[in-house]
């Protein structure tokens, strides 16, 4: 099912990373541009819980589903259960790729890896990508690392030249194209789309890099 094409332009939002009840509208304009993944990652001030935050997904996921482009749950494992999610993205503080890998067959599963002693330690064998960031500065993190800069990716698709990677961390449809060119698969997003006022424009803009 996963193909690394998949990462190209890999869209991360949830309820507070847009403006004030704008998710379904940004991500209907994201899709309709031509995302090529959609993350659910439901953190921060305004994040829903619950059945709100249940029936939220649904949702999106249905606006997925229409544009055809895999959903993914950020962390909540039971969620992505729940509703039958296209997969899981988690990170080295979140459940253990072995506790999961059963419910998962069949659906992707993504896990951050912000350096090499974080790969040394991680099974990747049912892992379909890695996330490695942050590349650059984020305000969309707020417990994110040091950035590593493109170096960081450099690095990484030397120590793994087959992995597919996905880049994160103050990416821009400026700066991708120096992160493409080190190696990595796609870039994922947070802020250059979500805050956007022509999320069209970044979205063609951040597609052209794979022409
Ligand atoms: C594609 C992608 N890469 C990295 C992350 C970060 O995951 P994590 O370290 O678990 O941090 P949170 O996103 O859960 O705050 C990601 N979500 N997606
Ligand atoms: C969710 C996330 N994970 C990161 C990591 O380094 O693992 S950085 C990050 C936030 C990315 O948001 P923006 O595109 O706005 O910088
Ligand atoms: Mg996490």
């Amino acid at each position: 099912m996963f193909n690394k094409e998949m990462l190209r332009v890999y869209f991360i939002a949830g309820t507070s990373d847009v403006p004030d009840g704008q998710l379904e509208n940004v991500l209907k304009s994201a899709l309709e541009a031509g995302i090529t993944m959609y993350q659910f990652r439901e953190k921060g001030p305004h994040a829903l819980t619950g059945d709100d935050k249940e029936a939220l997904a649904i949702r999106l996921f249905s606006l997925c589903k229409a544009y055809n482009v895999p959903f993914i749950v950020n962390d909540d494992v039971s969620l992505a259960k729940k509703i039958d999610a296209d997969g899981i993205h988690l990170g080295q503080d979140d459940e253990k790729i072995e506790n999961i890998i059963e419910d998962f067959k069949g659906k992707i599963i993504g896990l951050s890896v912000g350096n090499f002693e974080e790969y040394d330690q991680s099974d990747l064998t049912h892992v379909d990508y890695i996330g490695v960031g942050p590349v650059y500065e984020t305000s969309s993190k707020s417990d994110a690392k040091k950035p590593g800069g493109i170096e960081l990716i450099r690095k990484m698709r030397l120590y793994d030249e087959d992995i597919p990677i996905v880049a994160i961390g103050g990416i821009t449809s400026t700066n991708c194209e120096m992160i493409i060119g080190s190696g990595a698969d796609g870039i994922s997003t947070i802020s250059s789309i979500a805050r956007s006022k022509n999320i069209p424009q970044v979205v063609t803009d951040y597609l052209q890099y794979y022409k």
